[in-house]
């Protein structure tokens, strides 16, 4: 959280070039404090276990978080029994009305299929349109991010033969980036899809930014211009063990899955994974939810416009 001292203070112009969040007296006298209002659309198969994984990183910081969990059709999940999704989702036509500061919309397992053989694909559409009126920062992971890229960048992604699983080294490609605040200049992550981003096309688009990418898998952390949007083309709430679930599930499947990259001990999948990406990720989501939900987030979401949110790097 920053570190509010005297508006004149040396620290302040010290602090602030080594990027360092300072507020100022002043801001923080008028800066209006309240619990966040984060939704996350769970599109995950085993949804329970990935509710568990994003809400222990969201409550590893020093904000409420008062958090909604939507579900994007209320037929029968194949995995999630239908009285917890009834008792705990609420469907996107109970929310529509309200604002939200966050939405974290989660993978899905449908990367080898087209965006319009997804039975839900225009609901997604339209959620995603939605989330530009009515939440202030938006957090794609995984397939989300290839859909949103898709819908709202016209950026098409290529799915590969062979599913890209493991963890892989990724570098910071920005410097003085709040997102990137306590980075390393390397860091780890899982990744685990079929589909790939060019990231000459991220780069080159004038409404994205690439923040991290990888030698291996390309890129990782892209964020739009406007700071509203954060692509994350990977899994970093994975806990140690999901990617050995994943390959017992496809063993067990018959699908002759690849081994998981750089994760069990010596490539020995009777060994015990080692778990390197979890600082990453909770610095990851901690940074998303401080410096671009709640020190962006209007004070009363009900009346002050999203619309009006005034980027870092004009701040
Ligand atoms: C992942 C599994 C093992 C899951 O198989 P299951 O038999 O358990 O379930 P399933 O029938 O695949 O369904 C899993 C979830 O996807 C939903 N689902 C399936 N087909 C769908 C469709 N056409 N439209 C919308 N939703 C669909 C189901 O409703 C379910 O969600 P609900 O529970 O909510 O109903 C399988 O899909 C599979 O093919 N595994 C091997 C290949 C693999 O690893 N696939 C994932 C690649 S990783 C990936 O796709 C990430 C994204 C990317 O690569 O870009
Ligand atoms: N990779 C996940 C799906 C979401 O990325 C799986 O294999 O189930």
């Amino acid at each position: 959280m920053p570190v509010r001292i005297p508006d004149h203070l040396p620290a302040a112009e010290i602090l602030t070039e080594e990027n360092i969040f300072v507020m100022s007296e002043t801001r923080a006298a008028n800066q209006d404090i309240r619990p966040m209002k984060v939704l996350i659309l769970n599109l995950m198969p085993n949804k329970i276990e990935t509710e568990t994984q994003l809400l222990r990183m969201l409550s590893n910081t020093p904000l409420q978080v008062n958090v909604d969990l939507m579900r994007i059709h209320d037929k029968a999940s194949k995995h999630t029994p239908m009285d917890h999704m009834n008792a705990f989702y609420r469907d996107f036509d109970e929310i529509s009305e309200q604002n939200y500061d966050g939405l974290i919309i989660t993978g899905a397992p449908l990367g080898q299929l087209d965006f319009t053989e997804v039975s839900y694909w225009g609901k997604i559409q339209q959620i995603m349109d939605w989330s530009q009126q009515h939440c202030t920062s938006v957090l794609f992971l995984c397939w989300a991010a290839h859909a949103g890229f898709y819908h709202l960048y016209d950026l098409k992604r290529r799915i590969m033969d062979e599913k890209r699983s493991g963890v892989f080294e990724h570098e910071r490609v920005q410097q003085h980036v709040p997102l990137l605040r306590g980075f390393d200049d390397r860091f780890f992550a899982p990744h685990s899809r079929y589909a790939e981003m060019s990231l000459q096309e991220l780069q080159d688009h004038p409404e994205l930014t690439v923040l991290a990418s990888s030698k291996e898998v390309g890129a990782y952390l892209v964020i739009s211009k406007d700071n509203r949007n954060l692509f994350v083309i990977g899994h970093p709430e994975y806990q140690r063990d999901t990617l050995a679930f994943e390959y017992e599930r496809d063993l067990s499947a018959g699908l002759q899955p690849t081994l998981p990259k750089n994760y069990f001990s010596n490539d020995d999948p009777s060994q015990a994974p080692i778990g390197r990406w979890h600082s990453h990720a909770n610095l990851l989501i901690s940074n998303w939810l401080n410096y671009y939900v709640y020190q962006l987030t209007p004070y009363n979401l009900e009346t002050e416009s999203i619309q009006g949110i005034t980027p870092w790097e004009e701040q």
